[in-house]
């Protein structure tokens, strides 16, 4: 990195103490921009930098609700607005106990460069809470929601700022919150979150948007490279909306999907994962994933979830939560022969796996272009809320394969056109900055 870029991060991790999941990804964001500033001096000039680093907003706010056992319970609420060069806030929320700013602005600052490769009209933020929705009572997270919205609705709004699901929030979440919305506000503003339930606004597709978009992107890696997902064992992490519809698309490609994982343990089942028993548990139930193995007797649990990266697998799809693979279960993947490697998560792998993959030339796509296709259908069900028109699955899954299509032939362009071929990481990061900074550039200093 050259001295500029060292000054900058070194300010952010002055100015953030304490954030290293966001000096993370600032950090990698940077280190892809060498020859963007080497080539071009008016962003330095411009001071695109030092703006895109500090959220245009930061909402911090107290999220007071009552338990089942009439003992109030006090959490905390985050919204960050990051960045609006190209339109509204747009991101999910998280709703996790280890959420705190951090985060939350790591999220966030992921979130501006990935909506811009989708090539909508949407700008980056994110949001979520402490919440721990594991173990609570349908009415806990209703009044949790509603509390959450009684101050989040201030901020936002379909021309504002968009918040959708993450981790911990699905279609029962999003219903819970519009609901609140709508009480609060006296309007039915559809487009003021996204991820709605499909027979008031939402969008089909967005559902399984984000694990189709990752498996066509990481098919269309493999076919620029002679190969695909027809044949391949694919190991998935996690076992939540993006795993479970990307080992759907995944086995629809002729792929078998052998080991999920939750936060306690993993699955293998070398006969293939059935993903209609995934679904019962974990969509229908909301149980652990080692009730798996009470059904399939071909199916191992282990306990502790990292040890899902010592299954030999041809592709690996991490699609749980940030950081999940280390160097050591990189090398441990490369040593087991794993050619491919998605991003369903955000920044599940370290920047010392990523080193591993590109080292051992292991084909990668970062999670910024690899898992774009959630927030791109979220966009689709915007544009159907302005139109008051809702489209046909087959409409929606076609522009959402042609978006992952796109974003993989731009990433991989823009990674050519600046020296780094097959640098997806580069790519992603190159391609995404230069949109949303000559947005900036072209509305001033602000
Ligand atoms: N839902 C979406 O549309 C999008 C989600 N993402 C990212 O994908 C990842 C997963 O999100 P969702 O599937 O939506 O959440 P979810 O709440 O539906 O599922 C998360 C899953 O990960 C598991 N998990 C959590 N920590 C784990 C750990 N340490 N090891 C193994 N499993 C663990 C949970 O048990 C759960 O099965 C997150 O990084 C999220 O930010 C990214 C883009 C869009
Ligand atoms: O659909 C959305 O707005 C949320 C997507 C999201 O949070 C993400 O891409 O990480």
């Amino acid at each position: 990195m050259n001295s500029y870029l060292e000054k900058v991060l070194t300010e952010v991790k002055q100015r953030n103490q304490c954030q290293p999941e966001f000096h993370q990804s600032v950090e990698e964001v940077l280190e892809s921009l060498e020859p963007v500033f080497e080539r071009d001096s008016i962003y330095k000039e411009a001071g695109i930098l030092e703006r895109i680093v500090e959220p245009e907003r930061q909402i911090i706010f107290r999220v007071p609700w009552v338990d089942d056992n009439g003992k109030t319970q006090v959490n905390r609420g985050f919204r960050v607005e990051f960045n609006s060069a190209l339109g509204p806030y747009k991101g999910g929320l998280r709703l996790h106990p280890s959420v705190y700013i951090g985060i939350i602005k790591f999220l966030g600052f992921e979130q501006i460069f990935k909506n811009a490769l989708t090539g909508r009209s949407i700008g980056g933020g994110k949001g979520g809470s402490d919440f721990d929705p594991k173990g609570k009572s349908d009415m806990e997270v209703m009044r949790f929601c509603q509390s959450f919205m009684t101050e989040l609705y201030r901020h936002i709004g379909d021309k504002t700022d968009v918040p959708a699901g993450d981790i911990g929030v699905g279609a029962r979440e999003i219903g819970y919150l519009f609901g609140q919305y709508k009480r609060i506000t006296n309007s039915f503003a559809a487009g003021v979150l996204t991820g709605k339930g499909l027979n008031w606004g939402g969008s089909l597709v967005r559902t399984e948007a984000t694990g189709y978009g990752l498996v066509y992107i990481v098919e269309e890696m493999l076919k620029d490279n002679g190969n695909s997902f027809e044949g391949k064992d694919v190991v998935i992490s996690g076992s939540g909306n993006v795993a479970i519809y990307a080992t759907e698309k995944a086995q629809e490609m002729g792929a078998k999907v052998i080991a999920l994982s939750d936060s306690n343990g993993y699955i293998y089942d070398p006969a293939g994962i059935n993903l209609e028993t995934v679904k019962c548990i974990k969509e229908v139930g909301r149980k652990r994933i080692k009730e798996y193995v009470t059904e399939h007797s071909s199916a191992e649990y282990h306990e502790g979830s990292k040890g899902i990266w010592t299954i030999k697998c041809d592709i690996a799809l991490p699609s749980a939560t940030q950081n999940e693979i280390d160097e050591d279960s990189a090398k441990t993947l490369v040593k087991n022969g794993v050619i491919a490697v998605g991003e369903g998560a955000n920044m599940p792998s370290t920047p010392e796996a990523i080193e591993v993959y590109q080292k051992n030339n292991v084909l990668f796509v970062p999670a910024k272009a690899a898992n774009a296709g959630g927030v791109a259908t979220s966009a689709l069900e915007m544009t159907q809320n302005g139109m008051w028109d809702s489209w046909s699955f087959e409409k929606v899954e076609a522009k959402l394969k042609n978006i992952m299509v796109d974003i993989y032939n731009t990433s991989s362009e823009v990674a050519k056109d600046y020296g780094l071929e097959g640098n997806l990481v580069a790519g992603a990061n190159i391609a995404g900055f230069l949109k949303v900074a000559n947005a900036m550039l072209d509305q001033g200093i602000v």
